[in-house]
């Protein structure tokens, strides 16, 4: 395909995300998509996101791939995978914009039971998507929701369990489930976790977990992985909404809800019909329009997704998560609040 690159919508850890146009008539592609590049240093992630997300294809609240190339720019190859573009980008950047308020129970089980259907098709194709958050569901004109950014999706081994023995620790902290902190382990069950994690941000504007600002991020995978302590459900949530959240939020995850399961919870097992799609239209301001949406790197929410190597020889979590404090990784680097790896 002949295309254009146009304005910049969006950064993330390996990559950068443009829209583009096409330049001739080539394909069966929309006029107008969104393209995410990286040098080299990100090309790995983006052919493990191709190749899953064309295992996954015909999935309505799954974001469509198109094709990937290469090219070469300013000296340097680039390699661009095409995308259905989401006009109004992700839910992050539309929670930032209400400035803490959080969403209508009505449109947080909409959006809900849209990501439980591309969670549901996720897992019976074997996947587990790995860095579910809201700057990976992505908003469209017409108020539906997608599933994105499929760079740290894995095939999970085995009949829908975790991963086990995994060589890296990887994800979004805020997001990560209680097994994944302790044990490495990755699977469907932790992408109901952080859907749980998602469903709570959504309906209070805030995260899940309530973190001190400046405060080490290891703090809180402590609290994520050792003792009870679970994320705050919101008091003003119904009691459906409280329910669904308690099936999320389960530590053992043998006892978690599937994706499926929940798809049945009244919570989500609503009549379109009870929505307001056109609350959402009203709500979005003419500056919101705007196409950026840039992350920013010092504000708390924004700790961003990782991988990172880690021992897998350390059995306990109490060691595996001294070892990550002790600074035998070298590769951390904590500043703001905002945690990266090089
Ligand atoms: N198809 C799309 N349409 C519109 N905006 C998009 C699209 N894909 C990505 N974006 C925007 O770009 C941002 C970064 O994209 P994405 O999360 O896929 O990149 P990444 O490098 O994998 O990021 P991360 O660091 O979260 O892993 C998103 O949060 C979103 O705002």
């Amino acid at each position: 395909m002949e295309w254009v690159r146009g304005e910049t919508i969006g950064f993330g850890t390996f990559s950068t995300v443009s829209t583009a146009t096409k330049s001739r008539n080539s394909g069966d592609f929309p006029a107008l998509i969104a393209v995410k590049s990286t040098g080299s240093y990100g090309a790995a992630s983006l052919s493990n996101e191709k190749s899953v997300l064309d295992s996954l294809r015909d999935c309505p609240e799954i974001i469509r791939c198109y094709g990937e190339d290469s090219t070469v720019e300013n000296g340097e190859e680039m390699h661009n995978l095409f995308l259905e573009y989401a006009s109004r980008g992700s839910l992050a950047r539309y929670m930032k914009k209400l400035g803490g308020e959080g969403l209508p129970e009505s449109t947080v089980r909409r959006y809900t039971g849209s990501v439980l259907r591309g969670l549901r098709h996720i897992h019976a194709k074997g996947f587990a998507h790995c860095d579910i958050k809201l700057g990976n569901i992505l908003l469209f004109n017409d108020g539906s929701v997608k599933i994105a950014d499929f760079g740290l999706a894995m095939r999970v081994h085995g009949d829908l369990t975790a991963l086990r023995k995994s060589e890296e620790i990887r994800g979004t902290p805020l997001y990560m489930a209680p097994e994944s902190v302790n044990d490495n382990e990755y699977g469907s069950a932790a992408d109901v976790w952080a859907l749980g994690c998602a469903v709570v941000e959504m309906l209070s504007g805030k995260t899940a977990w309530s973190v001190k600002e400046g405060s080490h991020f290891m703090s809180l995978l402590i609290r994520i992985g050792v003792g009870d302590e679970l994320p705050k459900i919101p008091e003003m949530l119904s009691e459906e909404g409280k329910d669904f959240l308690s099936k999320c939020f389960v530590k053992d995850q043998a006892k978690r809800w599937t994706a499926e399961m929940l798809l049945n919870h009244s919570f989500v097992a609503i009549d379109l019909e009870d929505d307001h799609r056109e609350d959402f239209v009203v709500k979005v301001k003419e500056e919101d329009k705007v196409l950026m949406s840039p992350k920013c790197p010092f504000e708390f929410d924004d700790w961003d997704s990782f991988t990172l190597d880690s021992n897998p020889s350390l059995d306990s979590p109490v060691e595996r998560l001294g070892s990550l404090v002790s600074g035998s990784i070298p590769d951390w680097s904590v500043g703001e609040s905002w945690v990266s790896v090089r």
